[in-house]
């Protein structure tokens, strides 16, 4: 039984699956302070947040049968990437249930803004009729800058042409061509607030980010611009803003986020006339709540059943072409990786990989994990996953060296795994046969022929008359079922590799006995 908590309030109906799983738990408990969280989540696998949870490396170290976090919504602010990626916990997020709702959130500020509403309404309830005051400008022919033309600044964008408002967008990935498609001009920073009637940003908070807006950009900014910021408080330096306000470059802002949420009650926006503010709605509807908790429900099934899933945050997105391509390939790295580190001694300082053939042309990255993880478990057992793979081996200062090439040694696709240790090294070669599954086809340049599955025993002896019966019958003695073998040598007398599989992994004792035998030079059990 899988053991899920919800710590912020989320939508009950996106949940229903998770309700209706008979292999799940799901407990809610909202409004934990940090020690509260620490105190419980050992017992769950997984825990679902929106923003308010703070989840800290503390939380995450509490966590010792955590395996997923679920953030329904966008940003990851809230939770330490780089505690939960050591960890090897699998942050995910549901980034497009909320976009619609954060975009018309957007706008609902522009115009609340635009036409003074909170300002007016705020006089009107209190008994004035005051129709002199409130003043507002039209957003048609109005110049409109977006900074980040994501998911929601391009449909924020798309609004903005429907009210005769003409766009400009600053975003790194923002090319001519959607660009084009989306009706909008391209600019920097510093070219759009010099032009810009309205500025309104939709970036995440990063170091590139934060104060991307700032006395600098106010400084040359054209004199009445109104500033929107629904994405995350910090893109826009609130102290250069309220500078701007008070000196009359800038004639109004419509805030959703904070530097520091809630905002302290004298903060300067809070009962400022110029400035509009929500608390953190931008996501806050029925159909996006809805949205993201289906989306993050789903996601976290999927995560803790051990089934494929997307949107994961901090491990790289894999495309479906990529992934369909090489999934066959998965189980070939994770076992090869395993194989050699079983038959390595030592503390390994380098994993050298060459793949040939057909996965010369593919983005090998994701394949890559599952070798490090075959490497490392080994020695570091559950505690290495796809997630934290690269990183255990970086911080055990392991160095990665890929590399591609054509040479296939008459195999349609081929994978070399080199380990070098401190007590030497030793290289595998594996592929994957159209409608035979995987094999082992060479060990330190014995050509080989095994499946890499099962218990399997790597002899190294010479080349002498006798030493396989000598070898069948001790194992016999032994009551070990030998299931296949494969005896391999470059020259004549020399050294020799057989490589059995057999029915029952064999104890410490066997293996040393098998040791003594004449002309053995070495045996390895392998467990795969
Ligand atoms: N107020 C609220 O309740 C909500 C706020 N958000 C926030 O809105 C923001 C945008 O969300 P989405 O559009 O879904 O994200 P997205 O990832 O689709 O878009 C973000 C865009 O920002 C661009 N970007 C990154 N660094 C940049 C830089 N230095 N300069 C210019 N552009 C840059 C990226 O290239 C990307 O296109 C996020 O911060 C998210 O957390 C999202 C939902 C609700
Ligand atoms: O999705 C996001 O990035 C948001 O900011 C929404 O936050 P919330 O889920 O409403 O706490």
């Amino acid at each position: 039984m899988f053991k899920i908590l919800i710590s912020d309030p989320i939508s009950d109906q996106g949940i229903q699956k998770l309700h209706d799983a008979t292999d799940v738990q799901v407990d809610k408990k909202t409004g934990l302070s940090e020690d509260e969280l620490v105190a419980i989540i050992g017992e769950y696998d997984a825990l679902l947040v929106r923003s308010q949870t703070k989840v800290t490396p503390r939380i995450m170290e509490a966590g010792t049968r955590l395996k997923a976090i679920g953030r329904a919504g966008v940003g990851v602010d809230n939770i330490n990437l780089e505690a939960a990626t050591q960890k090897g916990i699998v942050v995910i997020n549901a980034p497009d249930g909320n976009t619609i709702s954060t975009c018309e959130h957007t706008f609902a500020m522009m115009m609340a803004l635009s036409r003074n509403i909170p300002q007016a309404y705020k006089k009107t309830v209190g008994g004035e009729w005051d129709r002199k005051s409130f003043l507002g400008v039209e957003l048609r022919n109005k110049t409109l800058g977006v900074m980040g033309m994501g998911r929601i600044g391009s449909e924020v964008a798309k609004r903005a042409k429907a009210f005769g408002m003409e766009v400009i967008g600053f975003d790194p990935f923002l090319t001519e061509e959607r660009a084009e498609k989306l009706g909008v001009g391209i600019g920097t920073v510093d070219e759009i607030v010099q032009v810009a009637d309205f500025i309104t940003v939709h970036t995440p908070l990063t170091k590139e980010t934060k104060h991307m807006i700032a006395k600098p950009q106010f400084d040359i900014m054209k004199k009445g611009a109104r500033i929107i910021n629904c994405a995350r408080g910090g893109i826009i330096d609130e102290a250069a803003l309220m500078e701007a306000i008070e000196n009359g470059t800038v004639a109004g802002a419509a805030f959703d986020v904070f530097e520091v949420e809630p905002p302290q009650a004298d903060h300067p926006f809070l009962n400022h006339p110029k400035v509009v503010v929500t608390p953190h709605l931008g996501a806050s509807t029925i159909e996006a709540q809805e949205n993201v908790a289906i989306d993050v429900s789903e996601e976290i099934l999927h995560i803790l059943r051990n089934e494929p899933f997307k949107n994961a945050v901090n491990m790289p997105p894999v495309p479906a072409s990529v992934l369909n391509r090489l999934q066959p390939y998965f189980i070939l790295g994770e076992k090869m990786g395993s194989f050699l580190v079983q038959i390595s001694e030592g503390a390994v300082h380098e994993i050298h990989i060459n793949f040939s053939g057909e996965l010369a042309d593919v983005d090998t990255a994701p394949l890559v994990r599952y070798i490090l993880k075959g490497v490392l478990s080994h020695h570091l057992g559950s505690d290495v996953n796809l997630v934290n793979a690269n990183h255990l081996a970086k911080s055990r200062d392991v160095e990665i060296v890929r590399q591609k090439s054509s040479a296939t040694k008459g195999f349609t696709n081929l994978i070399t795994l080199t380990l070098k240790t401190n007590r030497g090294s030793h290289t595998i070669a594996g592929t994957l046969l159209n409608g035979y599954g995987v094999r082992i086809v060479e060990i330190d340049q014995y050509p080989v022929d095994i499946e890499p599955e099962g218990n399997l025993i790597l002899v190294s002896h010479n080349d002498k008359p006798g030493m396989i019966g000598r070898l069948g019958t001790s194992l016999g003695d032994k009551d070990v079922n030998i299931a296949t073998m494969q005896v391999g040598r470059k020259i004549i007398g020399g050294a020799a590799l057989m490589a059995l599989s057999i029915d029952k992994p064999i104890s410490d004792e066997i293996i040393e006995e098998l040791c003594q035998l004449p002309e053995m030079v070495s045996v390895q059990s392998i467990t795969l």
